[in-house]
């Protein structure tokens, strides 16, 4: 395994500055540095060619300034060579900007996006907790009627950002369409099942403070829960706000300690104004994806909380018609660097031409349109390794510049529902990409929990060139395939 080499260390008199490299393209830090690094309040990791640059916060944040004249007046060439030249990084997008919020504003639905972003935020951390209990045994997998799993992680996050959302927008009467009813929390089966959602839901909630989020004035009761839950019982429609909840996509990937989502959107007269995804195991770097949650695991060891490494877990969020989505890390880890007002913009890849192009699939692939898409994948010459991964963090991936394209033909007889797509779609398509169904008309939100009318399946792809060209493939092959 790699070790780090701090490369420099320069005192410039205006913080400081570190380097470190290590041929894996992690920043690993020994326990003196990291002690520094922490003593510094690190502003940001700004991964390029394997480097990693941390400053002194305070100055940076005083001075305003960029990236660019910060380095300069740190007397570093942006370009100069160092040794960590020779490991070479496939980042796209190197720059970590600097926002302060005040960039983010100006849309139509400002505060429901704040107030989403940190429901989707205290949602995260409280999967991260229950997935780790998972991994040691600690917490139990439950089994759906549909023979499809679910935790106490779906429930608790359903009736978290419930109420959030009702409690910090001003009206108790949320319309809200979301995955999970309270069926099995009820009885004396469910007993247990509903202390454990109960007992997960409070722990959260008493964090809402750290998140800038009004905590309840004492904890919920198992009532209270169970109604915050059944709010999402809404029906949906073409009319008035709804907002569309995924609490854990990708319940498989949730389990094996793999990808998952939490997917939050709103929908105004039928169409999705605002997209929030939460991607707690979404690693910085692409290559990462593919790996198994024990790399990640390994990683968290050589690199544990506090060492500066942001190892995994973003929110991407967006609001219609803003031509922005906007990644930040996930709380805990902002807490941890001393960080503040720290997302950046992320769009799509340029890659428009298909043999160019990465497809992302999903993990399982036991059914009929895996093969159809692996077999048009193959006729349009994508050459590049698929990235295989579970629940939205697909969509994730096109909206960042990670892959180009995403398709989904579901099994005859098996409906998409709302809450799998909703966020998803708007961040890429606000990301600079397109989604559409493969007839090429735009996705339907209006029509309750169902994306009723889909022509075959889902095409998402980086750009309108694309997804011109894989629209007619798919024309093209689809006679001949089995679906
Ligand atoms: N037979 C089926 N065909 C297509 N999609 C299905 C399906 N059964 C479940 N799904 C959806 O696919 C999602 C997981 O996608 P992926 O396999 O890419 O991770 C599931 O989300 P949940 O895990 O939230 O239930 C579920 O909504
Ligand atoms: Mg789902």
């Amino acid at each position: 395994m790699a070790t780090a080499t701090a490369l420099s260390n320069p005192s410039v008199g205006f913080g400081s500055a570190y380097f470190f490299q290590n041929p894996s393209g992690c920043c690993l830090f020994p326990p003196l540095q990291r002690k520094k690094l922490l003593d510094h309040q690190l502003l940001f990791q700004k991964p390029r060619n394997n480097i990693a640059l941390f400053t002194d916060r305070k100055a940076i944040c005083s001075s305003g300034i960029s990236r660019a004249s910060h380095l300069k007046e740190l007397s570093m060439e942006e370009e100069s060579e160092s040794p960590a030249r020779e490991f070479s990084t496939d980042l796209r997008d190197p720059i970590l900007n600097i926002r302060s919020p005040a960039l983010k504003v100006g849309g139509m639905y400002d505060r429901e996006l704040e107030v989403a972003v940190k429901a989707v935020q205290l949602a995260c951390v409280l999967c991260q907790r229950v997935q780790d209990r998972l991994l040691k045994n600690e917490e139990k997998v439950n089994s759906k009627d549909d023979n499809s799993f679910v935790t106490v992680a779906d429930w608790s996050v359903q009736a978290v950002v419930s109420w959030v959302l009702s409690h910090s927008l001003a009206s108790e009467h949320i319309s809200m369409i979301a995955e999970e009813d309270t069926q099995a929390l009820r009885g004396v089966e469910g007993m247990d099942l509903l202390h454990r959602v109960v007992s997960t839901v409070n722990e959260c909630l008493s964090e809402a403070a750290i998140f800038g989020l009004n905590p309840p004035l004492e904890p919920l009761g198992t009532v209270d829960v169970l109604k915050a839950i059944n709010k999402g019982s809404s029906k949906g429609g073409p009319t008035g706000r709804h907002w569309v909840l995924d609490p854990v996509d990708g319940t498989l990937g949730f389990i094996r300690g793999d990808q998952y989502a939490v997917a939050l959107a709103m929908i105004e007269e039928g169409e999705v104004v605002l997209g929030v995804l939460g991607c707690p195991n979404y690693p910085l770097r692409r290559e990462w994806l593919n790996y198994h949650y024990r790399y990640y695991q390994l990683m968290l060891k050589l690199s544990p909380p506090g060492s500066g490494v942001w190892s995994k877990g973003y929110v991407l969020s967006t609001q219609k018609g803003s031509g922005q989505v906007w990644m930040e890390p996930l709380v805990n880890d902002i807490i941890k660097l001393g960080l503040s007002n720290v997302a950046r913009p992320v769009s799509v890849s340029a890659i428009d031409d298909p043999a160019l192009a990465t497809f992302c699939e999903p993990v399982e692939k036991a059914n009929s349109s895996h093969s159809f898409t692996a077999g048009l994948a193959h006729s349009l010459g994508l050459s590049n390794h698929p990235l295989r991964v579970y629940s939205m963090a697909k969509y994730a991936a096109i909206a960042r510049g990670d892959a180009e394209i995403f398709m989904k033909f579901a099994r005859a007889g098996y409906k998409e529902k709302i809450w799998d797509h909703a966020a998803g779609v708007l961040i890429i398509q606000e990301a600079g990409g397109v989604v559409t169904d493969a007839g090429g008309s735009p996705l339907d939100f209006s029509k309750g929990i169902y994306l009723e009318g889909l022509d075959r399946g889902i095409v998402a792809c980086s750009g309108a060139r694309l997804h011109e060209k894989i629209i007619a493939a798919v024309d093209a092959s689809w006679d001949s395939s089995e679906l």
